[in-house]
């Protein structure tokens, strides 16, 4: 089992970070709330004494004292919820940044590659929210052990041996200690399994691919798969709740009849003359609430060790990641280019695989010219542009800027100048502002800027039609924005890219796949003219992958790739000469086009 209150202190320390005003206030209102339980007990005692003695004005007066010990108890409860239930909030806002700086602050991505990350991460969502009751559950638990000792100093002081009743407790906790660790080892087995299930639920309930689903009518395959893998990880788990509900019911059971077995001692003492019935009712009052702090306490230490097993993951999550991503570089990236960008005998495998996905690529891009990729689907093109803007590191070679491998200058400082338009571009559900500011957050609320991006993106169109303008919601995820086509979305985030400040290395992969016929020759247009200005300006490079040759002939250098290998480079005009692959499948397209 994981250490739950090693990874819990850090939490309770940043609870009191975040308002030690609120954590004090709380920590007092709850435990002052407590103590009023014990004293309840005692006033029972005392008013059944005095009935006995028909003293009708004590019997008056501890009544009214023991509403007033209740309704105390109670707000002091209801203002300490309060207070520990906003820094909960704070607090769960806090694990939530946490989490999306250790998926995405490291230098590479590829963390985001690993399964064991993937399942991790499953599990840390699902639970996250769990984490707000941490503070609650602690405050609690001190309430309680505070309630208990008194309980134990009050039953040993009426019969001495009692005293040691409150141990019996430890056996229940055991077994709820046991039956926890069950379920966990059965959650992290359907870890994948849930994982899939959630998967295939997001595809059951996206716009874009319940369309699809409909048209081949397989909203029905959807469903069984994620039946099927539903029922898998529930299967793990009914079977873990049935041996969970066994051990916490032979441990209550024991507790209960030990309690039971007590309480009878109590009452033969009784009958035997050696307690009067005021001592009888406070004895069993105060077994009864012993047997409800207990189950109390067993509760508490389930959200204990649930939220400390979540806080676990996320220090694993923090270390996979930081496992994944190699030592940072803090060289200066240059204002300009002055040689280019050089490939020596890079390979690369992703991790977790076996397969090198590209095998000793030897290549220079010079400055301030622009190169096109191309190779049938699956040759590595998108993967060499990613090793390119630095995402992944080569698993052997090295990528060279102006002479200086790549890993020893900054990251950060390297994809501040990286502009990049993927296929698979990101549509951000946020405002038109947001979308393209994204690309150069200081230039975020400079309106001419923005406009002139979207304008030179050819995305004008999209900007009259949203209402609100720069400030309109796209999207549909989270308001009522308005809804893009592909070829819009794609004008955005091309608008995202232009934004960006003096880059070195203009990336498009397949950036015209979703653009009409005009947009397309627009967009190359644009790219090009930036191509252009940033290769006389700063030597920038441009690198395009693309399957549409008439728009790869204009590039200075094609590289065409053949299952991860360098098949052949050159001008147009050099291929063409050639007669190879790339001569071949020019004239196949522009056959098609005749
Ligand atoms: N994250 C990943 N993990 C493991 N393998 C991957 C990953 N991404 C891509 N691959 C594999 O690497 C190989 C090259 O993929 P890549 O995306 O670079 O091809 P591509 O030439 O860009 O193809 P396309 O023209 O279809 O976009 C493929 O066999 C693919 O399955």
């Amino acid at each position: 089992m994981s250490r739950p209150t090693g990874s819990l202190w850090p939490v309770l320390v940043l609870a009191a970070r975040i308002s030690p005003r609120k954590v004090a206030g709380a920590a007092f209102l709850l435990l002052t709330g407590y103590l009023a339980t014990p004293v309840v007990a005692v006033l029972l005692s005392v008013v059944t004494r005095a009935a006995v003695q028909r003293d009708v004005p004590a019997v008056v007066w501890c009544a009214v004292a023991i509403a007033v010990v209740v309704v105390f108890e109670l707000l002091m409860g209801h203002f300490a919820h309060l207070l520990y239930f906003e820094v909960g909030e704070s607090q769960e806002t806090v694990l939530q940044e946490r989490l999306a700086r250790i998926t995405n602050g490291t230098r590479g991505v590829e963390h985001l590659d690993n399964a064991r990350f993937a399942d991790v991460l499953t599990l840390v969502r699902r639970d996250l929210p769990a984490t707000r009751g941490v503070l609650e559950a602690a405050l609690q638990l001190c309430g309680l052990i505070a309630q208990a000792l008194i309980t134990v100093v009050l039953l040993g002081f009426l019969i001495p041996w009692l005293a040691l009743l409150p141990l019996v407790a430890v056996l229940p906790v055991l077994t709820s200690r046991r039956a926890d660790a069950v379920l966990e080892a059965a959650k992290v087995a359907g870890a994948a399994d849930e994982r899939r299930a959630r998967n295939l639920l997001i595809l059951g309930t996206t716009a874009n691919a319940v369309c699809e689903m409909r048209l081949y009518q397989a909203e029905d395959e959807v469903l069984r798969l994620h039946r099927e893998s539903r029922a898998a990880a529930d299967r793990l788990l009914e079977r873990a709740r049935l041996r969970a509900a066994v051990l916490r019911a032979g441990g209550q059971l024991c507790f209960a009849l030990s309690y039971g077995a007590a309480i009878f001692l109590v009452v033969r003492q009784a009958l035997a003359g050696q307690a009067d019935v005021a001592d009888l009712v406070l004895v069993i009052v105060l077994a009864l609430q012993v047997g409800a702090q207990v189950a109390a306490v067993l509760g508490l230490l389930t959200t204990l060790q649930g939220a400390g097993r979540t806080l676990t993951r996320i220090d694993e999550l923090e270390a996979l990641a930081q496992a994944g991503s190699t030592s940072e570089g803090s060289g200066p990236v240059p204002a300009r280019l002055r040689t280019g960008i050089t490939l020596e005998g890079v390979g690369f495998r992703y991790p977790g695989t076996d397969e090198e996905r590209l095998h000793d690529v030897n290549l220079t891009i010079p400055a301030g010219s622009t190169v096109a990729l191309i190779g049938e689907n699956g040759a590595g093109k998108s993967t060499l542009v990613k090793l390119l803007c630095g995402l992944y590191r080569p698993t052997s070679g090295r990528i060279l800027v102006d002479g200086t491998e790549l890993s020893e200058l900054s990251a950060a400082d390297w994809a501040a100048k990286v502009a990049p338009l993927f296929q698979d571009f990101a549509r951000l559900d946020l405002l038109v502002r947001e979308n393209v500011g994204v690309g150069a957050l200081p230039r975020m609320h400079d309106d001419e800027v923005l406009r002139e991006a979207l304008r030179s993106a050819n995305a004008d169109a999209v900007l009259q039609r949203v209402p609100g303008g720069l400030d309109g919601l796209l999207g549909r995820g989270y308001g009522d924005g308005a809804e893009l086509s592909g070829g819009q979305w794609q004008t955005v985030c091309l608008a995202r890219a232009l934004v960006r400040e003096r880059p070195l290395l203009l990336v498009a992969d397949e950036p015209a796949s979703a653009l009409d016929a005009t947009a397309e020759h627009a967009l190359f247009e644009r790219f090009a003219e930036l191509a252009r200005a940033g290769a006389q300006d700063r030597g920038a490079v441009t690198l395009f992958v693309s399957h549409r040759y008439s728009t790869v002939r204009t590039a200075d250098l094609i590289i065409v790739l053949d299952r991860g290998r360098m098949a052949e480079s050159g001008t147009h005009a050099q291929l063409m000469n050639n007669g190879g692959a790339y001569a071949e499948l020019f004239r196949l397209q522009a056959r098609a086009y005749l």
